[in-house]
């Protein structure tokens, strides 16, 4: 499938790299790019990839996926757009930047696909969305979905989901480990050394992650199985609701979205 460059080797760069080599991809096939010179050294030494400039690595590879901050899109464009050939693939990962954005930046005809991953893919348990632009063809699109196959599952969307999808299964990681912090805390509260209440709570969230994906059962159902008659969940989501925290949860995804949608104005 070519040589793929990785445009921005920061947290979801390094994520999906490290992924590809895990999925056995061979590290002469993987080049990134990177602003800061020492991460790309830290990373050449790591991973045994060839770091080089935006130009020589757009002029280079095949497969070209932008992994720059939304605010340094453009920029990244502008400099790489005159060296991707009609045979190019470029796949985007940034969060608002739409394919009509990146096609009006690149030369006519050129094929692009947006996605929405998410940071579980650093253990293989990543969730991506992906979208094509207008001008991508079905084996490109599969192509990208095999690249993001490496590290998780993978779905398509509609792009005009994608906003909704960086909302909820994008930014979702940090909305799980905001929830774990305050149940930790909590078993503190409650005397508990810290230590035993991280392991409580990180296996009980892996036992109900997959009791949900391995049941198949609904949300409700295996809350109601923990919910006993006046006994002790009962009172614990009395209280939630008393909080409004459902209702938070909702507006607060709310905003990832409308965030999202901001980004795109670049
Ligand atoms: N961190 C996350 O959970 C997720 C991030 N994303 C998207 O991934 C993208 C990157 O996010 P992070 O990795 O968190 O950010 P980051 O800041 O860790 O990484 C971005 C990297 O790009 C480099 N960079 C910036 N401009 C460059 C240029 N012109 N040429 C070469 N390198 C350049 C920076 O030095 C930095 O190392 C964003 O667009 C974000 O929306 C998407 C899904 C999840
Ligand atoms: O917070 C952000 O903007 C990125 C996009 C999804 C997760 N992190």
């Amino acid at each position: 499938m070519g040589t793929v460059a990785i445009f921005g080797a920061g947290v979801m760069g390094e994520t999906l790299l490290s992924g590809l080599l895990r999925a056995g991809r061979p590290a002469e096939e993987l080049v990134i790019t990177e602003r800061r010179p020492e991460r790309a050294v830290e990373l050449t030494d790591k991973y045994g990839v060839r770091a080089l400039s935006n130009v020589e690595a757009a002029a280079e590879a095949e497969t070209l996926v932008l992994v720059v901050k939304p605010q340094d899109m453009a920029a990244l464009l502008e400099e790489i757009g005159p060296h991707v050939a009609q045979a190019n693939l470029v796949v985007s990962l940034a969060a608002g930047i739409t394919t009509d954005f990146i096609e009006s930046h690149l030369p006519e005809g050129r094929s692009v696909v947006r996605v929405m991953p998410n940071t579980p893919a650093l253990v293989d348990e990543g969730m991506a969305a992906v979208s094509a632009g207008r001008h991508c063809q079905p084996d490109q699109l599969e192509h990208a979905r095999s690249l993001l196959a490496a590290t998780g599952k993978v779905t398509e969307v509609p792009e005009k989901l994608q906003d909704a999808v960086t909302a909820m299964s994008g930014s979702g990681p940090a909305y799980i480990f905001y929830v774990v912090e305050a149940m930790i805390e909590a078993g503190v509260v409650l005397g508990m050394p810290r230590a035993t209440a991280t392991e409580l709570v990180t296996q009980t969230l892996y036992g109900a992650a997959t009791m949900l994906r391995e049941t198949g059962q609904h949300p409700t159902v295996l809350r109601e199985q923990v919910t006993s008659p006046g006994g002790t969940t009962a009172a614990a989501l009395r209280v939630l609701d008393d909080h409004k925290v459902r209702a938070a949860f909702v507006s607060a995804i709310e905003a990832a979205a409308v965030r999202s949608k901001e980004l795109s104005g670049g």
